[in-house]
């Protein structure tokens, strides 16, 4: 099968991975409600497209906190890659920078910080999950900063693991068993006792003083949330439920979004995540204020179908997707998606 979008390597990486792989990756927290939401809710977003446009030098190029990228999409941090290919994060690092964008590691990844910044080819962010010995997690930011990564995405959301009914079954114990070279899962980081004590609005503070790196916070999905970020200082917010994984039941990606763009009003940078998966749900979220979106299972199914070269594939995909739905939407440039595009039913 020749992938045309990118559901059809959603269905080679079914035929990869084994069960426990697949579970783990797809799966959501308790009853996947928001899992569910998080496509869903795309469908009562509706396109108001504008006809007889211009639109033959078509533009998505733009930055994110600064660095150019070719279009408005990023790669999300997804733990342990080898889970889906033995190239891991390098496959994916290296597919990413070739496609010109921004690839983020997670600090779960299967090879070291270090490692993928030397196999980088384009620009890295570092997303943080912090160790209970905050001493550790400073020397990993510092790491990454040397490194060259250009910003940390500090992940918010998870003071403890979502309830992910599938793992539960499979007896897969994600805090023992997933594959990480940062460290060993099993030495507590994310120890559910301890872990609820580390993580407060003054780890924000905490982080910011150990490094000059802008700092985005993942997992903002209201606007209290939000003006309480711009308080810290944040350079950037990333709204996300953390692909349906962590509190079963709460909005959409893009069903929060709307607020967050209105309480930060131009004063740090906003992007989403949370289903992406056709470049009319990247045209539907720039259109409702987001920066560039970041796309989690897509970039795993590519890379579980065909190593780097099935994450390529995911991405340009994307990326044709986008440039069709501006062509056919009459946007010739990102500066032209305003809310005024879409209504929301
Ligand atoms: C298998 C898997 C592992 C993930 N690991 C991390 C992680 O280590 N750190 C993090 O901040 N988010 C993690 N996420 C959440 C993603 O960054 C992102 O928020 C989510 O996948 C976006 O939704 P999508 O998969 O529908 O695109 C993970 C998501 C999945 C599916
Ligand atoms: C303990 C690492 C958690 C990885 C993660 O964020 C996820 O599975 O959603």
């Amino acid at each position: 099968m020749d992938p045309i979008n990118v559901f059809d390597y959603e269905k080679l990486a079914r035929e990869k991975l084994d069960q426990l792989a697949w579970d783990y990756y797809n799966g959501g927290s308790d009853d996947e409600v928001t899992l569910r939401a998080n496509r869903s809710a795309f469908e009562r977003i509706r396109i108001r497209p504008r006809m007889l446009v211009d639109t033959k030098n078509l533009d998505m190029r733009t930055t994110a906190l600064g660095t150019p990228i070719s279009m408005p999409v990023i790669v999300a941090p997804t733990a342990a890659h080898s889970m889906a290919h033995p190239d891991a994060e390098i496959a994916t690092v290296q597919a990413t920078g070739n496609c010109d964008t921004i690839f983020t590691a997670s600090t779960a990844a299967s090879r070291n910080v270090v490692e993928i910044a030397q196999a980088a080819t384009g620009p890295i962010w570092f997303q943080l999950y912090t160790h209970r010995n905050l001493d550790f997690s400073r020397t990993l930011v510092q790491r990454a900063e040397q490194a060259g990564y250009r910003a940390i995405v500090f992940t918010v959301d998870m003071p403890q693991l979502g309830h992910r009914e599938r793992d539960l079954r499979n007896n897969f114990d994600q805090l023992q068993q997933l594959p990480t070279a940062n460290f060993q899962l099993s030495e507590g980081f994310l120890n559910p006792t301890e872990r609820h004590k580390i993580d407060t609005w003054e780890t924000v503070d905490w982080l910011k003083s150990v490094t000059s790196l802008p700092i985005l916070l993942k997992g903002i999905l209201t606007a209290e949330d939000a003006l309480l970020a711009l308080e810290h200082h944040v350079d950037g917010i990333i709204v996300s439920n953390h692909g349906g994984r962590q509190l079963d039941g709460v909005m959409a990606g893009i069903e929060a979004l709307p607020e967050v763009v209105e309480a930060v009003a131009g004063r740090c940078e906003v992007y989403m995540d949370g289903g992406i998966r056709r470049g009319t749900d990247i045209l539907k979220a720039l259109a409702l204020g987001a920066r560039a979106v970041l796309v989690g299972r897509p970039v795993l199914w590519g890379l579980a179908a065909n190593g780097a070269q099935g994450v390529r594939g995911v991405l340009e995909i994307l990326r044709s997707e986008l440039a069709l739905a501006m062509t056919l939407a009459g946007c010739p440039n990102l500066a032209s998606i305003t809310p005024s595009l879409v209504k929301i039913l």
